[in-house]
């Protein structure tokens, strides 16, 4: 199951730098370990903005809460997740 997800992060300023950039550390390693996964199918950074748009594989609802949940940065974003299927004008056989 394909799902757009966007995320958009706002760490408060009263945050100390270094808890900042550990939770930033931690998310980046949990991050890449769903993407090596193939969990975490894609993720661009929306131009001029602290937020991302990506797309999650996963097998079920559940899972993906799940895994947003998990993200060290989650008390610090806002989510938006939006379901995907295949489009029938699509020519990319890989695209489900
Ligand atoms: O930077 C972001 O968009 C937030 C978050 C998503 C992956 C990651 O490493 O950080």
């Amino acid at each position: 199951m394909l799902f757009h997800v966007r995320m958009d992060v706002n760490i408060p300023a009263t945050l100390p730098a270094a808890d900042a950039e550990a939770v930033k550390a931690r998310e980046k390693a949990y991050s890449q370990q769903l993407q090596d996964s193939g969990k975490w199918r894609h993720i661009w950074r929306i131009a001029g903005q602290y937020a991302n748009v990506s797309v999650f594989d996963v097998d079920s609802v559940e899972e993906l809460h799940t895994l947003l949940t998990g993200l060290p940065l989650f008390p610090y974003m806002q989510i938006q997740v939006t379901p995907l299927l295949r489009h029938p004008s699509s020519i990319r056989g890989n695209d489900q």
